[in-house]
This record gives structure tokens, sequence and C-alpha cells, in this order.
């Protein structure tokens, strides 16, 4: 949505339209002024979900009203809604099957405010900004748009067929593919070839197995940053990939049956063993011997069950010792199902929970010692265990991991994969020619947990979604049945003597929870072409966005119960500002039973989502309210704030002309400090505003401004902004100022427009940088050029640098002259790229990295930008990182102070 008017300019690129004609007609970026919620309640339009670069079908495009028009509409009259294309591996256990899809507008609209300035976009194809892309990415465009990932037992291959059918997937000829034909792999490719031919018209391209094995394990570890972890005595931790020192590693994947192949690169890989001895034989057998009647269950008995009531221990064989010339102990396991033996008992006299456990065990040690034995073979450290056979179980997992340890003696290590069993089909989907998806890295995939769709997260519950009011609908059955999910499963710890040939894994957290929970655990991936890392960043390998991490448990009980408890008042805000109809409480409701239902996986399993920080959890609760079709719940408070502050704006310009140069710095930096105590996503804030007007809060605020602050290195910022004495000149000017604001009202007219004004009259460029997407109540890049029109009718200063970057386009300006456009800063803005009050510099729109360049100071505001995330973040630029502190707990934290307390923290650019 963000990037409509850079979307037009690559579409007629990619297409060889001439784009002359109508370059200047169409370069002005433009936004819709929210999200628009997508029909299909199973995909809200999200915030990263940009739509550069996909392939659309443009014929009988055409511009619809006047050709005069500032910004005409092209209309795409055979564009379908959604173009879906998809690839299956058929598993001699289950079929998995993954999607693709986009949301393509059948109109690139026009109405909306501008957010970049044209010159601002003019500059930035003039830098080759796509053609560089395009060969970046090897001539093939990159498609945006989401993969999903589901999952069917092969049993049930008709539900397949249906779930195709229903979704029209086999119908759509995107990237690549070519007419009814569908990517396959896995032995059905062959088995159910004439299937899918009969039921779906189309034809099945047959995949190699490995060769997709292997091709979706490397790109899930390329592209997806929490992939890999390693899960040993209950604790599960995230691997990060050095992609330069990957190879060589051992795949091992457990389905029906097992796969392992030492991988040295893309492409380059050996099936050196296999074992018949999997997860079908773990699952089979299982359901011979217990009566199970879903893997999951027979999972599930397996914690309560004693396996050395089954196995023969090396105790039973010993009389009670350990063998400990060869290093066995008593409870080391012997032989799996050894005791029943000597037993003559019949089947029903065995507990079927001891039953699900040895043969657990049994399985996965074996697993584990086969895969330990290729690895030495090989000379492989790294294992990496993908398959269903695994299932996110943490004891399977620990089994695995104890085992590999134990033989390697430490030296090698078991990783395993979020999206363990869809490796194959992630491998096929890449084979499709041309949508470059294998060139994507992990800045450009942003990975979504969204609720209440029946078949986005690995499983299918129940007829596809036709709109948000099915989907509410759904959200109440989801949460009936999942208030007994959430809730942990009691696991009682069998006291045994029986314990393996390792000393007991330990799975801490090993309850298990039914389908619908635990498949959360992979979520819809969403490919964001135009994210990139912004070029600023002084080492991109050890950034980490979050300042405070939230794997400590106090940290995070601390952080969900802030969310827990802001939410009624929240829910209450995003109904008001929908009209607050009984519909609208219908969805506010549901959007609160989803959020309350992340919050509750996120408490019993942190790692549920990847790693977790509170930039993560904040954008959580955003994507949530987006999923439910919550604009802009704060719309209403921005603008009476924005006009609020702008009744004061000419009284504070006039009063900071009258200081002296420095003075007017100090100013003008208490002033930002202050104006951004305007939090609405601050409890305290709130309480605040109950008892004051906002010009009240501001003064009081400012009035407290008292130096030192807490963190306060204004010297050095200040001696870096030294002028002339005597002319007043700046004696080092900065080329280009980026200034990442955050809040409406106060936030951003009292305090960031006056720092940006001081900039500009020292002849520094100054874009103002804002969220794509609307978030508690910040200003978003859409909304500042009107903001800034209303500033500018105050101050000479704004206005002209607003003309000149482009910015006040339909404002005809006959003062300004030729000359004077060439003399003064340009003043525009950009959007961030995201769409929560925390920032992530890893994944910023191209067009702010594309600013880099130039840029010699970068100033952050707020709470979320500067300190919630970034406050340890280093720059090769000058940083400075401004905010007032609203939270007791995290000034106690960072800068050992408390709340209200402000930072300005001044890191000049390293010289080198
Ligand atoms: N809901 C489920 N139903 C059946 N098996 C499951 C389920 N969940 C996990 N499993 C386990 O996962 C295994 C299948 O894993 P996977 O889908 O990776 O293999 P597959 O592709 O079907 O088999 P193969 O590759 O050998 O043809 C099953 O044998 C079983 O052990
Ligand atoms: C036959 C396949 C490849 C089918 O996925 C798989 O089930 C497997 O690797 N089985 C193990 C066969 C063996 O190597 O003994
Ligand atoms: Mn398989």
């Amino acid at each position: 949505m963000h990037t409509d008017g850079f979307f037009r300019c690559i579409v007629y690129q990619s297409c060889n339209w001439r784009l002359t004609k109508f370059e200047t007609r169409l370069l002005p970026t433009t936004m819709s002024s929210s999200p628009r919620p997508s029909e299909d309640g199973e995909e809200p339009v999200s915030s990263r979900t940009s739509p550069i670069r996909p392939l659309l079908d443009l014929s009988g495009a055409a511009i619809q009203g006047s050709r005069e028009d500032k910004n005409p509409s092209i209309v795409l009259p055979n564009q379908s809604e959604e173009i879906s294309h998809f690839a299956v591996d058929l598993g001699g256990s289950l079929i998995k099957l993954v999607y693709f899809s986009r949301r393509a507008d059948r109109e690139t609209t026009n109405s909306g405010n501008r957010a970049l300035s044209p010159v601002r976009k003019l500059d930035h194809l003039k830098r080759g900004g796509f053609e560089a892309e395009l060969r970046r990415y090897g001539g093939f465009p990159i498609l945006g748009g989401r993969l999903h990932f589901v999952k069917f037992e092969t049993s049930k291959v008709n539900d397949c067929l249906d779930f195709i059918q229903s979704k029209r997937l086999h119908l759509c000829k995107a990237g690549g593919a070519k007419d009814g034909v569908i990517k396959a792999t896995g032995g059905g490719a062959f088995k159910f070839a004439d299937m899918f031919k009969e039921r779906l018209g189309a034809t099945i391209d047959k995949e190699d197995e490995m060769g997709c094995l292997v091709a979706g394990a490397n790109f899930l570890l390329r592209a997806i940053r929490d992939e890999a972890f390693t899960h040993l005595e209950g604790e599960k931790k995230f691997v990060q990939i050095d992609h330069n020192d990957l190879y060589p590693y051992l795949l091992v994947n457990i389905g029906s049956g097992v796969s392992m192949i030492k991988v040295d690169g893309d492409g380059q890989y050996e099936r050196v063993s296999g074992t018949n001895v999997g997860g079908g034989t773990f699952w089979g057998l299982g359901r011979l011997l217990t009566k199970s009647k879903s893997f999951d269950e027979l999972l599930e008995i397996s914690q309560g069950g004693d396996n050395s009531a089954i196995d023969m221990l090396v105790g039973d064989i010993y009389g009670g010792l350990d063998y400990s010339k060869i290093g066995l102990s008593a409870s080391t396991i012997a032989s799996s199902f050894g005791k029943v033996i000597g037993q003559d008992k019949p089947l029903s006299e065995y507990r079927r929970e001891d039953i699900a456990l040895s043969l657990l065990r049994m399985i996965s040690y074996n697993i584990g010692q086969v895969a330990y034995l290729n690895a030495l073979r090989y000379g492989l450290k790294r294992i990496f265990f993908g398959g269903f056979f695994i299932r996110g179980h943490a004891y399977t997992m620990d089994t695995m991991s104890f085992a590999i340890r134990y033989w390697s003696k430490g030296e090698a290590q078991a990783m395993f994969l979020r999206h363990e069993g869809f490796l194959g089909a992630l491998g096929a989907f890449l084979n499709y020619d041309k949508h470059g998806l294998s060139n994507l890295t992990a800045h450009q995939c942003v990975e979504r947990f969204p609720m209440g769709a029946p078949y986005a997260r690995g499983e299918v519950y129940g007829p596809p979604i036709r709109d948000l009011n099915g989907k509410i609908t759904w959200m109440d059955k989801f949460v009936s049945k999942g208030n007994e999910i959430t809730a942990p499963v009691p696991t009682s710890y069998p006291g045994t003597t029986g314990l393996g040939g390792f000393e007991r894994p330990l799975a801490r957290s090993c309850s298990l929870r039914s389908d619908a929970s635990a498949a959360l655990n992979v979520g819809v991936l969403h490919l964001v072409p135009s994210l990139e890392p912004f070029p600023l960043l002084a080492d991109i390998q050890s950034y980490e966005p979050n300042t405070v991490d939230l794997s400590d448990q106090s940290e995070r009980e601390y952080w969900l119960k802030i969310l827990s408890s802001n939410l009624s008042d929240l829910v209450e805000k995003a109904v008001a500002s929908e009209g607050g109809t009984p519909d609208v409480i219908r969805r506010g409701d549901a959007f609160a039973r989803a959020f309350k239902a992340h919050l509750a996986r996120l408490r019993e399993e942190p790692a549920a989502y990847g790693q977790l920080g509170l930039a993560n959890l904040l954008e959580m609760r955003e994507e949530c309210l987006r999923e439910f079709h919550f604009q802009d719940v704060y719309l209403a408070i921005k603008q009476r704030e924005n006009e609020a502050s702008m009744v004061v704006l000419p009284d504070l310009l006039a009063e900071l002309d009258s200081l002296e140069p420095s003075a007017r710095l100090l100013a003008l930096i208490e002033g930002v400090l202050a104006a951004n105590i305007f939090d609405w996503g601050s409890r305290a804030c709130v309480e605040l505003y109950r008892s004051g007007t906002i010009l009240e809060i501001y003064r009081m605020s400012r009035n407290k401004m008292r130096r030192p602050w807490r963190v306060d290195d204004f010297d050095s910022f200040c001696d870096r902004m030294r002028v002339n004495e005597i002319t007043g000149i700046p004696l080092k000017p900065h080329k280009r100022a980026l200034l990442f604001v955050d809040n409406s009202g106060a936030d951003i007219v009292l305090g960031m427009i006056p720092l940006a004004r001081e900039l500009l009259m020292r002849g520094t460029e100054v874009v103002l940088v804002a969220n794509s997407l609307p978030t508690i109540n910040d200003v978003t890049a859409v909304e500042l050029p009107s903001i800034i029109a209303a500033a500018a009718k105050h101050c000479e200063i704004l206005r002209k640098a607003a003309t000149a970057g482009g910015l006040l386009v339909d404002v005809v300006d006959d003062d300004l002259t030729e000359k004077d456009q060439a003399e003064v800063p340009f003043l525009t803005v950009v959007e961030n790229g995201c769409g929560s009050p925390c920032i992530d510099f890893r994944q910023v729109s191209s067009e702010l990295a594309s600013l880099a360049d130039d840029t010699d100071l970068v100033v952050l505001e707020g709470m979320g930008r500067a300190l919630h995330t970034n406050f340890n973040a280093k720059f090769k630029c000058d940083v400075l990182k401004l905010a007032m502190v609203k939270n007791q707990r995290l000034a106690e934290q960072i800068i050992n102070g408390s709340i209200y307390d402000c930072v300005c923290r001044f890191e000049p650019k390293e010289q080198s």
C-alpha cells in the first residue's frame, strides 16, 4: 500500500512501457490514507506488504479520468484479486502445501496524501533504484506477497484437493507457472498424478524430493531470522546462522522414513544415508500398541509414561548395578522393549503411556545415533533435523539432542527448524521460475501470526472464511477451543529408574498442546522485496534492535501484564474510532480475544514466535488490530492534538527566534523532550491526560526540563552544531538529517518541526521519517504533509523548504524564485516501512535506505525508536537520541533513573 507511486513506475518499467509520457504525473507518491481492509477476513493488509514488483496482468490497463489529473488512477481490468500459486509435497504420511498470495489492487487509486516528494522520488529513480534492484536479483523481479503453510493427512488427499479448489489455487498462472501445471514432490507426485489431473485438470510437474528438501532448508536458513534453534534440557535457543559459514551440514529429514543428506551448498548435496525406522514407524507401531487416535495423542500420552516398565535396563541385567567399565549406568536402556520378553503379560496389562514413551525413546535415540554416525563419517558438526516426526515436541528434541551430544562428546550440535515439515514443499515452490524468491534474504521476510484464519497456520480447521464476519464467528469458536489449549497440560514426570542410555532428558516445557496452538509456530511469511537494511547501521551483524531482552521471565511477565492491563482501554478507543456500532463492538471483542490468546500463548511458550523482544510484542498488537480492520485507533485524538498544538506554534517560533544560537538549540532540545510526554502508549501519561489540557501538560513538562538530564550529551551536540559567533553561520553544517519522528500533536508540532526548522536554517536538508502505518498516536508519513502545510503558514523557512522539497506542490508559491529554490534546503518526508512504535533497522523501506548516502545526522526521537529499540545501536554517522522515559521500570533498567527522566544521547560519527 505504501509505495503506490513507486509501484506504478516499476510496473511500467518492467513491461517496457514508455514511462516518460506520464512520468511527472505519476511520480508524486500517493498513499491511501489507511491500510485497506482485505475483503477476505483471512488476510489483513499488512504494514509490510508492499506491492512493488509483482507480476500483474496489465493487459487492458488504462488511465482513468482526465489526463490532466495530477494523479490519475490506473485501472487493471484483467487483474484478478489475488494471485496465488502453490506447490505440494505429497509424502507417505502427510501432504504439505505451500501457497503464495498477494492482493493486487484492482486499480491503483490516487486519493490521499503525498508522503514522498516528487523530488525525492526522482532522486531515487535517478540513482537507478529499481534498475539496481533488478540487476541485484539477476533480472527477475521478486514478488511481494505471502507464503502460507498448510498440511493434510495423506489418507485424506481429497480434503487437500477440496482446499485447492476452494482457494482456486490451481487456476493461477503466476510465478512463471505454466497453465495447469503444479509443482509437486514426494512419492505422491507419482502416486497421485492421475487424481490431480482428474479433479483439478492439472498436470503435476515432478520435482526431486531430496533436491527440494535441500532447497527448502537452505532457503529457510538464509531467509528466516529465527528459523533454527537448539533444544537441550527443555531450553530452546535460537541460533543466528552465519550465511557464509553454513555449509557443510547434515540434513536429517524424519518423515515416514528418514533421509540423511550431506549438504555442501545450494544445489550441492548427496543423500548419504537413510533409515526405514522413522516417523511412520513410531506412529504405526504406536497406534497398534496404544490404540491412540491421533499422532498428537500418542505424543501426549507418552508424557505420562515410565519406560522402565517396558525397556530392559542395564540395571535389570546387572542386578541393579552400573556397568561402569564401559560407561553404562544402571538406568541406561540396554534393550528397548526388552523387559516384555520375561513377562508373560498380554498387551492389555501394559500402560499405554509406558509403551508410548518407550517407543518414542527408541525411535528418537536410534535416529539420533544414525545421524551422529553419518555426521562423524563426513566430518559434519551441524545436524539440522526436519520432518513432521519432530512436531515441535520438546521431549523428542531433547532426546535427539542428548543423543547427538552424548555420542559426539559435545562436538556436534543438533538443531531444529521451525518450518520442520515444510522443507520439501517449500523447495518445490522455489522451483517455479522467475519469481526470484530464492534471492530473498531475511530483511525482506516478515513473519506474521494472524489469528482467526482457519488455514493460515499450517492446519485446516474449517471451510475458508470469506469475510470479516466469518472470521469473528470463527474467533469465538477458536477461543472457546483455545481456552483448553492454552492451559498447560499437566505433565507428570515419572520417577522412573529406567532412564535411557544417557542421562534423562529434561524437557521442562514439554506440555503438549493440541494442534491448533502448536501450529502457531509457523506463521504466514510476508515477502516484502522493498525492505532493506538501513545502510548507516555501523554493523548489521551485531545489531540487535531490542534493548530489553524478554527472555528473562520476570521481564516478560512485566510487559505481558502491561499489555493485558492496557487492553480494555485500547479496545474502548478502537471501538469508538470506528463509530461504536454493535458490529464494531463485536470486532473489538474479537480483537481482544485474539490478542489475549497471543499473550497467553507467549506466556506459555515465550519462543513460540521466534526471539521475543518488546518491539515484537508491540508490533504484534498493531498487527492484531489491523487484522480486525481497525484502521487508526487514535485518529481523532491525533487530529485534535495537532490542531491544539498548531495554535501555539507561532508564539513558540517567535520566542525561539529571539534567542542566541546556543540558547536556541537548548530550548529546541528541551522542547522535543518536553513534548515527547504526549504518548498514548504509556499508561502513566494516559493518567496525566485525565487531569490536564494539552497545553497545561506541555507547560508543566517544559518547566521540569532542568539540566542535567539523566543522559545528557547536550554540550557535545552543541559543540558539533557550533556557529561562527560573528556571522552566525554554522561551522560544520550537516548535509542531510533524517529525523525519525514519534507522536502527533505537541510532539511533532512543537518539538520536532521547530528542530527541523533550525536545521533547515543552518542549511541542512531535512527528511522527516515517519511510520508507514498508524500505531498508537504516532504520526504517519501520510499525515505529515498536511501538518507541515499548516505549520508552513506560520513560517517562511518551512514554507520554502517544503515547497523546494516538493511537499507543497499544491500551493502556488509565487514568492519562490528559481534562485530561492536553488538555495533553500529541501524539507521532505519519507516513510520508514514500519507499522509499530519501534524500529528495526534491518528492515526499512527502500526509499529510506536510499537516502543514507548523503546523510550525516540521524535523530531518533521517542521511547519506541530511541529506547525500547536502538538505545544501544551504533551508526556510521552522527546520531542524536532524544526521549522522555515514561515507564519507571525502563528508566531504572537502562538509565538508572526514574519516570519522566530525559535522554539526550549524542554519539558523533567515529573519526576514522
Ligand atoms: N497429524 C499427523 N498425522 C500423521 N503423522 C504425523 C502428524 N504429525 C506428525 N506426524 C509424524 O510425522 C510423520 C510424517 O512426517 P512428514 O510429513 O515429514 O513425512 P512424509 O513426507 O509424510 O513421509 P516421507 O517423506 O517418508 O514420504 C509421520 O510419520 C508421523 O510420525
Ligand atoms: C522413501 C523416502 C525418501 C520417501 O520420502 C523416505 O521415506 C525415506 O527416506 N525412507 C528411508 C528409506 C531408507 O533409506 O532406508
Ligand atoms: Mn516427505
